[in-house]
């Protein structure tokens, strides 16, 4: 990762605030996320850490606070538009078309990447921008062999790639995960490391991840979230040193 000391960060937030009723989960988040930085958010359970991506995304409109993209105020914007802007999201739940096959999922996001209308009269096919992007994307997320298959019988971790896949056709210079590694064995972790490491070498990567071993592995600094504060926000090795890090993991050591 190269950051300059002086660029305006690829994420903001600034007294993000998210309530429900008189119940609030989201109580002032500032964060500045670089541009080129993998930052991963951990926390414990119910911490706050869904709700502050669906901020981020424009799923759910903040109660207080701003949110930047690359110095632009996208708060309360709906989740399109911020897409447009170039920050795209996965989800807890996988988010494929399963009747398409993986050349017709990614081919979707390209083209509407791409600014094509859908048109019944248009023969997609012949689109050579959209085929050369698609074979790219397939490139880079290494499916191009599985391009003819139902993306619905895919096994689960190549679902989750393709996902990702997904994130990137879309343009995306920002990418948020969310808990890509669950439900994966460790061979599959493995491998989404691999895959993660290499389409975020370009990108803006905010991941919320349970799997220590993979944020640490991963992450080039930590947001540590409890009861919807960000307690502690550093390097792999300081949140690990960190006693209040430690504290709310129960007072057992993070890794
Ligand atoms: N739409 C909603 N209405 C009311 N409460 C909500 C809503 N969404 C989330 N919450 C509450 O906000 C709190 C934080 O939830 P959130 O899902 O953001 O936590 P999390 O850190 O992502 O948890 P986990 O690690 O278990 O996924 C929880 O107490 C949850 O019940």
């Amino acid at each position: 990762m190269t950051v300059s000391p002086n660029s305006v960060p690829a994420l903001e937030l600034s007294g993000l605030e998210k309530s429900f009723g008189p119940m609030k989960i989201i109580r002032g988040i500032d964060l500045d996320i670089p541009s080129g930085e993998r930052h991963a958010v951990i926390g414990p359970n119910g911490a706050g850490k869904s709700t502050l991506f669906h901020l981020i995304s424009g799923h759910y409109r903040p109660s207080g606070g701003t949110v930047k993209l690359h110095g632009d105020d996208i708060t309360g914007l709906q989740p399109e538009l911020i897409a447009r802007r170039g920050l795209s999201r996965s989800f807890q739940v996988t988010n494929i078309f399963p009747q398409l096959s993986v050349w017709e999922n990614v081919r979707c996001a390209t083209l509407w990447a791409m600014g094509y209308k859908y048109s019944f009269w248009r023969n997609v096919e012949s689109l050579t921008d959209a085929r050369e992007r698609t074979e790219q994307i397939l490139t880079e997320i290494n499916m191009l062999d599985r391009w003819n298959m139902p993306a619905g019988v895919l096994a689960y971790a190549e679902q989750r790639a393709l996902e990702i896949g997904l994130a990137i056709a879309s343009n995306a210079d920002t990418i948020l995960l969310d808990e890509p590694m669950a439900g994966m064995s460790h061979g599959e972790t493995e491998h989404m490391v691999g895959l993660i490491r290499q389409v975020s070498e370009n990108r803006t990567l905010l991941m919320i991840e349970h799997d220590m071993s993979v944020v640490f592995d991963l992450a080039d600094r930590i947001s540590v979230l409890v009861y919807g504060e960000v307690i502690a926000s550093d390097t792999p090795e300081r949140i690990k040193a960190n006693p209040a890090v430690q504290q709310a993991y129960l007072g057992t050591e993070v890794v």
